[in-house]
């Protein structure tokens, strides 16, 4: 056994064994604090003064309120309360940009609905739906059905079949789903959440099957809401899905910065202890968001982590416009760093070129030197070498992405040139560049060693 520590705190003895004693480690390992199960956290739980509660700035979470969206609210609502009469409503497409409302607008008249139900005895039921994940004829058929399952969980019909979530064919999970359905009665509200991308990975097979189903149905009703930010999946839709899917259309328009303002205002109070927000913080959110295209989701996340750049600020009583920059600049690059991680190699390697160029200095770099670069490493790691034409399409839509900025210059005879430069942290770029297994293998070039060469064949 090695030497012991012990370190005497209250009256429970804390031991700590190191091989030999390190002085350093016994100061770095001992909290200095009461209580040792919460040390090191202590000071992050203690101290709130700036959220009461950050989780209702949080995308989980559903509010009660929803600031400027009434006339929305009534116009779905109104288009389901037919079902409180066991009649079927009309099926409704949704179209709005992102964060405008759909998706809380829907569930909370969803969530009333199901209330008002079960206080006049009739039986409305939703099922929302996520396309994004589930995004097949037989998810979809399978989850309903599941959905249903957990709704009737303490119904007396323990007889019922189990739909797997795969494995049968799809006529089998469409047949049983219908048996379910008019075993159980009543009206079903199916929410397909981000439809498009149902219909753009699985055709349009799934609505076509559903927007007809009532025809086979006797004792129960189905009605569809398609929720989606990208109308041109129309285009891949049946005319007759089409119509029988649109019977209804709303559309969500985008917020405006004072919108946006109320909106942040009501999440404020519950969210943050009183005077925690300095004056201009909710108006600059509202701005920046509604700059973008008048998001919610955006403005409640800038607003969020502005707010937790303050908490761990131990100098700032409040949130300021300045955390409000802070988290806008965090957003964007973060966004970017998500973006250059789903690009294609070719164009991963081109912004490693870029990098290397800013490793020897250069902050601002020529088309022709970043072509160099990539055409001397792309043979290194057997990636085919592309034209230089290609670079440069390549380069435009690194700028188009902002990614990278770039300008048109004049060089006299030498004719133009584009030059291109970085704005964000190239280290976080580097680092999911090379995340990329076909580039890894470039993570120990030597690039010193590399200039060295570079400067006789260019400068020749
Ligand atoms: N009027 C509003 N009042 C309060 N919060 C809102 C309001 N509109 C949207 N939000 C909030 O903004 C966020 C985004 O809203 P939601 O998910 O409903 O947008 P969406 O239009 O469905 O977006 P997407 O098309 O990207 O799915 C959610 O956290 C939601 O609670």
């Amino acid at each position: 056994m090695g030497n012991r520590g012990v370190y005497k705190r209250s009256d429970k003895p804390i031991v700590i064994y190191s091989q030999p004693t390190n002085p350093q480690l016994l100061s770095v390992t001992m909290p200095e604090t009461d209580d040792p199960s919460t040390g090191l956290f202590k000071k992050y739980l203690t101290n709130n003064r700036i959220f009461k509660d950050r989780e209702v700035l949080r995308h989980s979470y559903r509010p009660q309120i929803l600031p400027h969206r009434k006339p929305q609210i009534d116009e779905v609502a109104s288009i389901l309360a037919p079902s409180l009469r066991n009649e079927t409503p009309s099926n409704i497409l949704i179209y709005g940009k992102t964060g405008t409302g759909k998706t809380a607008c829907v569930r909370y008249v969803g969530s009333e609905l199901e209330k008002a139900s079960s206080k006049m005895g009739t039986l409305c039921r939703i099922v929302h739906l996520n396309c994004e994940v589930i995004d097949t004829q037989y998810r979809v058929l399978a989850q309903i059905a599941k959905c249903l399952d957990v709704v009737d969980e303490m119904s007396s019909d323990k007889t019922r079949t189990h739909i797997p979530m795969t494995g049968w064919p799809t006529d089998q999970v469409y047949a049983e789903l219908k048996n379910q359905l008019e075993a159980g009665g009543g009206v079903l509200v199916i929410v397909l959440d981000e439809i498009d991308k149902l219909v753009k990975k699985s055709g349009d097979d799934t609505l076509y099957n559903l927007t007809r189903i009532n025809a086979d149905l006797k004792s129960s009703k189905v009605s569809i809401i398609g929720i989606s930010n990208d109308l041109s999946f129309k285009d891949f839709l049946d005319p007759r899905v089409l119509s029988s899917l649109s019977e209804e259309e709303i559309v969500f328009p985008p917020y405006n910065a004072p919108q946006l303002v109320d909106i942040l205002a009501q999440r404020a109070e519950q969210a943050f202890v009183t005077g925690a927000i300095a004056e201009g913080v909710i108006p600059l959110c509202a701005a920046l968001a509604a700059q973008e295209h008048g998001d919610a989701r955006r403005a409640l996340d800038l607003f969020r982590i502005s707010g937790e750049l303050a908490d761990r600020d131990e100098e700032s009583k409040q949130v300021t416009e300045g955390h409000v920059k802070q988290a806008q600049a965090k957003i964007e690059t973060d966004s970017m760093i998500e973006c250059i991680a789903t690009l294609p190699t070719q164009s991963k390697l081109i912004l490693y070129s870029m990098l290397i160029l800013e490793q020897l200095g250069q902050n601002i770099f020529t088309s022709g030197e970043v072509s160099r670069i990539y055409q001397d490493i792309a043979p290194s790691i057997e990636l085919d070498v592309l034209t230089h034409r290609r670079i440069t399409d390549l380069i435009s839509e690194l700028n188009m992405l902002g990614v990278i900025n770039t300008r048109v210059v004049s060089r006299g005879r030498y004719g133009r040139t584009k030059e291109m430069w970085f704005d964000a942290n190239t280290g976080k770029i580097r680092e999911v560049v090379l995340k990329d297994s076909r580039l890894n293998g470039l993570k120990d070039l030597d690039v010193s060693q590399m200039e060295a060469k570079w400067l006789k064949t260019w400068f020749r």
